[in-house]
């Protein structure tokens, strides 16, 4: 588990500020993974929004609330007993939870290489189950920000945007909003709160694996002035030696492929010398400035 929160709002001057958007977004593509047809609609939803929301994933609400509370528990803790769960470096936590969102996120990947007709059902999920697969689950926290009238109407940034660097990813969070995506013409919408379902992301990787038929989907989140929000993320992430390259079965004949190749290891490290916001897959486009 890794957990961010934000700092003190003494001096809102440092904070990083968006110009508000309106839109709440109605065409999030949503995923009943118990539809025969789920297969061919997640991957149209990976490639048009590299985002979609998974309804009738049978985890329940009781045990999701029950995760909630603990998070909000978790929340109320002295920093000192915060730093318990794990090093603050440079956030705090460990990798054992989320084991159950990492099933769902598996069963979404079969259901992708199905779709897709990449070979073995298990190709991309057999990644994720791997013992030494590189996932982690993350706790964020965005307080209230009761200041933000002092922003003259703009909305005050509590994640800044970024693309997520793993193959997929999983975010469940409290029914506040706050989450926007980026659509394909460069517009920022916000994606409605829904705290019974289950958001995906697509991630760098994914994005590579696809040569580009898959969207990492830029996103960043906007802190609300009355209601905290708490999102719980799971990361699902290959091991650190497997080689990040597109799928010879999505290829067509005589493809190239768009991206050097490297391994999750190589990229790992590659992003952690980048800003947040940063398109840190351009350092590896084979074509670049052509
Ligand atoms: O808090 C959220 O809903 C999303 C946070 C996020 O994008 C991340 O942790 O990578
Ligand atoms: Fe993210």
């Amino acid at each position: 588990m890794v957990v961010l929160s934000l700092p003190n709002h003494d001096n809102l001057g440092q904070f990083k500020t968006c110009k508000p958007t309106p839109n709440i977004f109605t065409g999030i593509p949503i995923i009943d993974i118990s539809d025969p047809n789920a297969k061919h609609l997640i991957i149209e939803a990976c490639k048009e929004f590299g985002f979609f929301k998974v309804v009738n994933h049978g985890v329940s609400m009781e045990f999701l609330s029950l995760l909630e509370d603990e998070a909000v528990k978790f929340f109320k803790l002295t920093q000192q007993e915060k730093e318990k769960s794990g090093p603050p470096n440079p956030f705090y936590g460990n990798k054992k939870i989320g084991s159950n969102v990492r099933e769902m996120a598996c069963e979404v990947l079969e259901m992708i290489a199905d779709g897709l007709n990449i070979g073995a059902k298990d190709v991309l999920s057999g990644l994720l189950r791997d013992e030494k697969s590189d996932s982690c689950f993350r706790l964020n926290h965005y307080p209230t920000c009761p200041e933000l009238q002092a922003l003259n109407g703009r909305n005050l940034i509590g994640f800044g945007e970024h693309t997520d660097p793993h193959i997929i990813s999983v975010v469940r969070s409290n029914n506040t909003s706050g989450l926007q995506i980026c659509l394909k013409d460069g517009t920022w919408v916000s994606v409605p709160p829904d705290h019974s379902s289950f958001f995906f992301n697509v991630g760098d990787a994914f994005q590579v694996m696809t040569n580009g038929r898959f969207r990492s989907v830029k996103h960043r989140v906007l802190a609300d002035n009355l209601k905290s929000r708490i999102s719980m993320i799971y990361f699902g992430g290959p091991t650190l030696s497997t080689k990040i390259t597109a799928l010879k079965s999505v290829m067509e004949e005589g493809e190239k492929s768009l991206y050097k190749e490297f391994t999750w290891c190589e990229y790992k490290k590659s992003a952690y010398k980048t800003r947040l916001g940063d398109n840190r897959l351009a350092l590896f486009e084979k074509f670049a400035g052509q």
